[in-house]
């Protein structure tokens, strides 16, 4: 459930955003940001005293959130702030309390009724007070910056940390990317800003409550006047806080967008194609673009947001001003000392600035509030792929008998079934390959084996039993896997490697062998510095490797977990004729003991598993050895004979 702050702001306008006309990719169409509209703010007095109260509730009960989180990132410095916040809170008090003793002891000195002494004395004092100012300054100063270096540090390790909890899904769907980029964007620098408030809002009421006290004993109805005077400033400092979150919010994807845009022009693996196809200037521009619109939103929030709060300010400042006059008259009638006028208008002024330092502080907590609101959302989302309560402990040996039980499965809010009662058996140390059409189901068959996603419907059983029974990360060390979409780390050649097992880091002959079985030992023993050479060209100095290369690198951090599963997603789309030969002649050697899956549209190395898997519609068609598929002449004889025929074509003579 959304808290109540966010709710109130999202709630409305996250309904209306929908049918706006945000761009869909960034790359085309129109650029447009949406702007709230006026009926989004409550008209009367009741709704808006309900919605006041709701932010205020909200407000505070997110405050024992954020001193967890501050406290968390450092006891000693959240003790140290808070210290310096109660001491500096009197200060103000204190150095108008001694301005009035120096002008006392001044008239004092000129009418022979005090001494030079006195004054020195005062002075003394007061050059105290101004250093425990100072001195509490920079203390603060200093608390505040290591307390956001360490805030940020915390926030952001916990997002990774949950982010890397999260199930696949939830990163491909764009509101929950939002949220996320929001959460690890904005919010680690909130939950301090929040603090900060909070502590000013301590600090201020300290001042506050020391001096109302004096201004009170001149005048209680100039002190009402005093206190009443910044209300309009807050509200409206409120409402604009609200709308900085909704728009940021709403920005998120036109900012993720464009950084896409700028990853596309600034990132080696895209320049080659925007340079060729001459894109750079287009997502420039519309980048450009996309930029005018966001500043342009910004802008005229900020200026609406200042003009506002001067304009309602200034009406503190008409109040001030009364009461320095009303003070001022009643001195000239010899009603107050020269000292107490000095003393009054101080604290006249400070009950001014203070009131709306509460106020301000206030709308500040409510508008990281909202921040913060959609980092604990994030923070909250449950990984939909756990372990049960009591997961079965995965036996010692794994045998690697597969069945897949009449599995279906739906993408999260795809119309067809990406796998459609797919039922079929793989025998222990078997190698299957899995055939079909783009879009037939068989990554997604993979995926659901390493419990990637879990099935709409039916089940997969590992030894017989359902996977889920078990604890998918134990699970997932039992399979090793290349996707089609292998991660190129920029790293060295060995950690490249390695990443396979991390229990095996360091174990530099296992790396070699599994390069070795890759056959990406002969390249990388060519590169400057061996295993050590860093790969890719993000860091310093890294070498830059072919398409095929990589792709021998990333088979070999599949072959570097020794899992008594193995699956590779299309393992040589981009290897050479000899290399793919190679890999597929020794296969067998390779997965020895393993139960092996791979893809391949090619059929040269398919029929060289011993059983093959044909994918229609996510449907299994045909399941087989290669003869029982060929003497079949169904399907996949058709694709097997179609190829074949197309090399036969051109084969000589
Ligand atoms: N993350 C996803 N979200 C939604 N739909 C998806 C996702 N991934 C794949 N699909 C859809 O599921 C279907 C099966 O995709 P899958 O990747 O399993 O096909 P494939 O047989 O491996 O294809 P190819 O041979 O092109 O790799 C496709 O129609 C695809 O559009």
């Amino acid at each position: 459930m959304m808290p109540g702050g966010l709710e109130s702001v999202l709630g409305r306008r996250g309904r209306r955003r929908r049918a706006t006309t945000v761009p869909d990719s960034g790359l085309t169409g129109p650029v447009d940001i949406p702007e709230p509209k006026q009926d989004d703010e409550p008209k009367d007095l009741r709704s808006r005293l309900k919605r006041t109260r709701t932010s205020v509730v909200g407000t505070v009960r997110g405050l024992p959130k954020v001193a967890k989180l501050t406290w968390q990132a450092s006891p000693v410095l959240t003790v140290l702030l808070v210290l310096i916040t109660l001491f500096s809170g009197l200060l103000p008090t204190a150095t108008a309390y001694i301005a009035k003793l120096l002008l006392d002891s001044v008239v004092a000195a000129i009418g022979h009724t005090g001494t030079t002494g006195d004054i020195a004395k005062v002075a003394l004092l007061q050059f105290g007070v101004l250093a425990a100012t100072a001195v509490s300054g920079a203390l603060t100063s200093i608390a505040q910056s290591l307390l956001q270096e360490r805030m940020t540090l915390t926030i952001r390790h916990r997002v990774m940390a949950h982010a890397s909890e999260l199930h696949l899904a939830y990163f491909e769907g764009s509101t929950s990317y939002d949220m996320l980029r929001q959460a690890a964007q904005e919010a680690p620098t909130r939950p301090l800003s929040m603090m900060n408030s909070a502590l000013g809002l301590l600090r201020t009421l300290i001042t506050f409550t020391s001096m109302i006290a004096l201004l009170v004993s001149i005048s209680p109805l100039l002190a009402l006047v005093a206190l009443v005077a910044p209300i309009p400033a807050f509200i409206s400092q409120s409402k604009y806080g609200s709308r900085a979150f909704w728009l940021t919010f709403v920005m998120s994807p036109i900012k993720r967008r464009m950084d896409y845009l700028s990853s596309l022009v600034t990132t080696d693996t895209y320049a080659k194609e925007t340079k060729l196809f001459g894109l750079g200037p287009y997502f420039a521009d519309r980048f450009r673009r996309l930029g005018a619109v966001s500043y342009e939103r910004q802008r005229k929030l900020t200026v609406n947001r200042n003009v506002s709060s001067t304009s309602w300010g200034l009406l503190s400042t008409l109040a001030g001003s009364a009461i320095t006059l009303y003070i001022a008259l009643e001195a000239v009638g010899g009603r107050l000392t020269l000292g107490d006028l000095a003393l009054y208008t101080a604290a006249a002024a400070s009950v001014q600035t203070s009131v709306s330092g509460l106020f301000t502080a206030f709308a500040g907590m409510y508008e990281n509030n909202l921040y913060l609101d959609t980092l604990y959302r994030f923070l909250d989302t449950k990984p939909e792929i756990t372990a049960p309560p009591s997961p079965r402990p995965m036996p010692s040996t794994v045998e690697g008998h597969i069945e897949f039980d009449s599995v279906t499965f739906r993408y999260p809010g795809a119309e067809e079934a990406a796998l459609d009662e797919v039922s079929f058996e793989i025998r222990p140390g078997e190698t299957v390959a899995v055939v079909g059409r783009n879009g037939a189901g068989k990554s997604t068959l993979f995926k659901l084996l390493c419990r990637l996603y879990d099935p709409t419907g039916g089940r997969i059983l590992l030894d017989g039993v359902d996977i889920r029974e078990y604890d998918p990360v134990e699970l997932r060390t039992r399979i090793s896997a290349m996707f089609q979409d292998y991660v190129t780390y920029q790293g060295t050649a060995a950690e490249n490697i390695g990443l396979g097992d991390l229990t095996r880091l360091e174990d530099r002959p296992h790396i070699e062998d599994s390069a070795r079985r890759a056959g990406a030992d002969e390249r990388i023993e060519r590169l400057p510095r061996g295993y050590d050479s860093p790969l890719g060209r993000w860091f310093d100095q890294g070498v830059s490797l072919s398409g095929g290369e990589w792709q021998k690198i990333a088979l070999a951090r599949a072959f570097q977990r020794e899992a008594p599963i193995l699956v590779l997603d299309e393992p040589t789309s981009a290897l050479d004729a000899r290399a793919e030969h190679d890999l597929f002649a020794r296969l067998r050697e390779l997965s020895e003991g393993r139960t092996t899956l791979y893809i391949s549209h090619r059929f040269s190395t398919v029929r060289q598993a011993e059983r093959i898997l044909l994918l229609e519609h996510g449907k299994v068609a045909e399941y087989g050895t290669h003869e029982e598929l060929m003497a079949a002449k169904a399907g996949y004889a058709e694709l097997f004979t179609l190829q074949a025929q197309a090399y036969l074509d051109e084969v000589p003579g």
